[in-house]
């Protein structure tokens, strides 16, 4: 062979090689980018790469468009995949992933403040002046309000004065704490009948399984074996899934474990305004299918394509196939809020919530568009005398520091008239972003400037001492689901803390501000009294029995 022939052999042979050397490493880097794009979308900028769906390892609602078995989108995939796991899902411990819209760690702008200046106030009698009953709100100016009586008490009545209904023979423990349900709070502080009452909810067998009338997601009236009942409200969820970015407050799904969290936090509080709400694993099949007996919700039990059993119950939202609850197989998780006593026994009220959101996805609400809002409220009864103010204070705390924007009515009883407690019901739609402090949840309390004295202490102890997520954790720790949120929101409690008590602070500094002339920074300003329409006046009376879908119209 010629020496140009070897030339160019050579060459051509040399030309493949590279040929083939590019093509392998141009499947290498699709590879690379479809790995990419599955895993978390690495590089996409905030919010888009996901198009609203989540790390594919989390079950998704969204997944159900593009399932091709159309199968709903929350049942649990368990096989197959041995072994099978203790309860539907464990929540998975939290590995922040970079650029990730859903799990982005938020500053905590106060954790270095101690708020010596809030403490310190509270040592000097004249800037918490008030003491017990506040009769007339239009001429309160204070911040820091203490409405206990000298005694350090509020006064209290007990149902069982009213109804004569004492001790009667084979009384259960949630019968006894009906009849102490008192008109400051719904039990005791350290009552020893709620961690009964939450065992029992955990554990008596289930005799009879319906539907709760009203509201937009299914929830289920349970009755035990002693005659007692609860609320129960299913798993949809792991815990880690949290709201989806384009669903408002009041399209998003509810969380069992957001009830759970939420009656512990009311209790830490010093609140208890709330029943005591337990987790419970039961089976679809013999506990809950096999004990219902209204044919309605009967039918709406099946089994999905993937063997799991499921069911929809009729409600006016998400109450179909393609929103099913699911089992795995026929396993589930769900709350279980001890039943309040029948209306027929203690009639409640139902009043509109004066900071409600607007349920449209277009309107606002007046309080958003007027920062006076709240002399308007303080005018009206039930609001401009006795406690009802500051128990809408402390329901906005409460709120803002486990997120929850679903607060559009309250119930009181009857019985006890208009100076008595809010009962803290409905808040499965709590706990949805761990990641985002909701400041509009604080506009009661940004546009009225007040707190309960008890409120801000225990506050400031939480931020200084022992904290919330602590009190949280150990609180917790016997529900039968444990654990019970997802480590995010527990951190997030801590940060919103510090946040509450900066909105406190500024509301003591523009005091100061609007009393330039007085030597004292913190006498607070004069507040100007308002008219208010009768069209606003009608609206935030009382609205009777009416309950659920009735009085919630979403648009
Ligand atoms: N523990 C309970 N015992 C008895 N009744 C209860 C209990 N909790 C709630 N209810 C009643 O059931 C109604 C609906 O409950 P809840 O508000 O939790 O459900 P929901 O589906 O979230 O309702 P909505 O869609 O109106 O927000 C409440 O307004 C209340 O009257
Ligand atoms: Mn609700």
């Amino acid at each position: 062979m010629k020496l140009r022939d070897r030339v160019v052999i050579g060459f051509c042979l040399s030309l493949v090689l590279v040929t083939v050397l590019f093509v392998v490493d141009l499947q290498n880097e699709n590879d690379r980018r479809l790995r990419a794009a599955v895993d978390v979308d690495a590089d996409a900028p905030l919010g888009v790469g996901l198009h609203g769906r989540s790390r594919p390892d989390v079950p998704n609602v969204w997944d159900a468009a593009e399932s091709p078995t159309l199968t709903p989108a929350f049942e649990y995939r368990s096989r197959p995949q041995p072994p099978p796991p203790r309860r539907p899902s464990a929540p998975q411990p939290y590995v922040p992933a970079s650029n990730d819209y859903y799990r982005t760690p938020v500053a905590d702008p106060y954790a270095d403040d101690r708020f010596d200046d809030l403490t310190e106030l509270l040592s000097v009698p004249q800037f918490v002046p008030h003491h017990g009953k506040v009769v007339d709100w239009t001429v309160v100016t204070d911040v820091i309000v203490d409405d206990t009586s000298v005694d350090g008490t509020i006064s209290n009545e007990y149902i069982a004065e009213y109804l004569e209904s004492g001790s009667r023979p084979n009384m259960t423990e949630l019968t006894i704490f009906h009849t102490r349900i008192s008109k400051r709070e719904m039990y005791p502080e350290n009552d020893t009948y709620v961690p009964s009452i939450l065992k029992k909810m955990s554990s008596l067998p289930i005799v009879s399984v319906a539907q709760k009338e009203g509201g937009t997601q299914i929830k289920l009236v349970i009755e035990y074996l002693n005659g007692d009942k609860a609320l129960m409200k299913p798993m949809r969820f792991s815990r880690d899934q949290q709201t989806l970015p384009n669903h408002f407050y009041f399209t998003d799904y509810e969380r069992h474990n957001a009830e759970i969290a939420a009656f512990h936090l009311d209790r830490i509080l010093g609140f208890r305004r709330a029943m005591p709400v337990s987790g419970r694993l039961v089976n679809i099949t013999s506990e809950l299918m096999a004990q219902v007996t209204a044919s309605d919700l009967l039918k709406t039990f099946f089994v999905s394509p993937d063997k799991n059993m499921c069911f929809h119950g009729q409600c006016s939202y998400y109450c179909d196939t393609s929103h099913a609850v699911c089992g795995n197989p026929d396993t589930l998780e769900g709350s279980f809020a001890a039943y309040l006593p029948s209306q027929e026994v203690l009639e409640r009220k139902t009043w509109r919530h004066p900071w409600r959101r607007s349920y449209h996805k277009r309107k606002k609400a007046r309080w958003e568009i007027d920062p006076n809002y709240c002399e308007v409220i303080r005018n009206v009864p039930p609001y401009r005398t006795g406690r009802r103010l500051l128990d809408i204070m402390d329901l906005s705390v409460f709120d803002f520091l486990m997120g929850n924007m679903d607060r559009h009515h309250y119930e009181t009883f009857t019985l006890f008239g208009n100076d008595s407690f809010p009962i803290h019901l409905d808040h499965g739609r709590a706990f949805g972003k761990a990641f985002h402090d909701e400041l509009s949840i604080l506009a009661p309390v940004i546009q009225c400037c007040h707190i309960r004295r008890i409120t801000l202490e225990k506050l400031l102890r939480f931020h200084n001492g022992k904290k919330l997520s602590e009190h949280m954790r150990e609180s917790m720790a016997d529900d039968p689901l444990s654990p019970i949120l997802w480590e995010p929101h527990l951190v997030a409690l801590d940060r919103r803390v510090g946040f509450v008590l900066q909105k406190i602070r500024e509301c003591m500094l523009v005091n100061a501000e609007s009393n330039e002339e007085t030597e004292n920074e913190y006498i607070p300003r004069k507040k100007q009294p308002m008219n208010i329409s009768s069209t606003e006046l009608n609206d935030l009376q009382l609205e009777g029995k009416t309950t659920g879908s009735k009085r919630l119209k979403i648009e």
